[in-house]
């Protein structure tokens, strides 16, 4: 369970969170709201890399640990980005290696294997850079690099923003997989409203706060 409380973010010039609450139980939650709401702020709040002016992010009960020397984040939390963010000179495994690595999770060549089998991408991929693939298998390998450090938590900022319509179906599809079928907390930061209307609750950022919509 995701829980936000009375969450306030306070930068010099805008307010983009003001007493904001959420639960979050596993499954998909659609985050919209104009450029500039606050959609990247909250998701940046709930993976620990910042932490808010007032109010307390928890996991199963426990505040999210916001980074300092010592972590990066909270290591219950992945992050998927517009533009992917694999590591360039390294292999797609080798890059799904190093994100279990880092959280400090043992993973072997059969597990990265069988992430790759979870996103439909065939098993010689594993050799190549990530300039070899298109935008939607680089996505792809994203979202298999996030399930190899097993965080309940998975937060998409814009996944889809980069991908054609086929590849944003594909990855959407995979979204919602994840939180159906292995019960993950995903939340994804969309402006694309078919993506949002494939996920289970969708909220719109207004005033600082969080809307439900139909
Ligand atoms: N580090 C910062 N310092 C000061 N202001 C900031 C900072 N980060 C974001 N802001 C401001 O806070 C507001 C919310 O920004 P945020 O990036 O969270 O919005 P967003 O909804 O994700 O936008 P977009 O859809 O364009 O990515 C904006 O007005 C932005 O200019």
């Amino acid at each position: 369970m995701l829980v936000l409380e009375q969450v306030t973010v306070k930068y010099p010039d805008v307010t983009p969170l003001d007493g904001l609450d959420l639960t979050l139980a596993p499954g998909t939650t659609a985050i919209m709201g104009p450029s500039g709401s606050g959609k990247s702020t909250l998701l940046r709040l709930i993976a620990g890399i910042q932490a808010p002016t007032s109010g307390e992010v928890r996991i199963d009960g426990t505040a999210v640990v916001t980074a300092s020397w010592r972590s990066a984040g909270d290591a219950r939390v992945s992050f998927i980005h517009q533009d992917y963010r694999l590591v360039p000179f390294l292999t797609v495994e080798q890059n799904m290696l190093l994100a279990a690595e880092l959280r400090g999770v043992s993973r072997s060549r059969a597990d990265v294997g069988s992430m790759l089998g979870r996103v439909a991408l065939p098993m010689p991929m594993r050799e190549r850079l990530p300039a070899k693939l298109s935008g939607g298998q680089q996505q792809r390998v994203a979202i298999a690099r996030a399930l190899m450090a097993g965080t309940s938590v998975i937060l998409a900022d814009e996944p889809t923003g980069a991908l054609d319509v086929d590849n944003t179906e594909r990855i959407t599809d995979i979204l919602v997989d994840l939180g159906h079928r292995e019960r993950l907390v995903v939340v994804v930061a969309t402006h694309d409203p078919d993506v949002a209307r494939r996920l289970d609750r969708r909220f719109e950022l207004s005033r600082g706060k969080l809307v439900q919509l139909a």
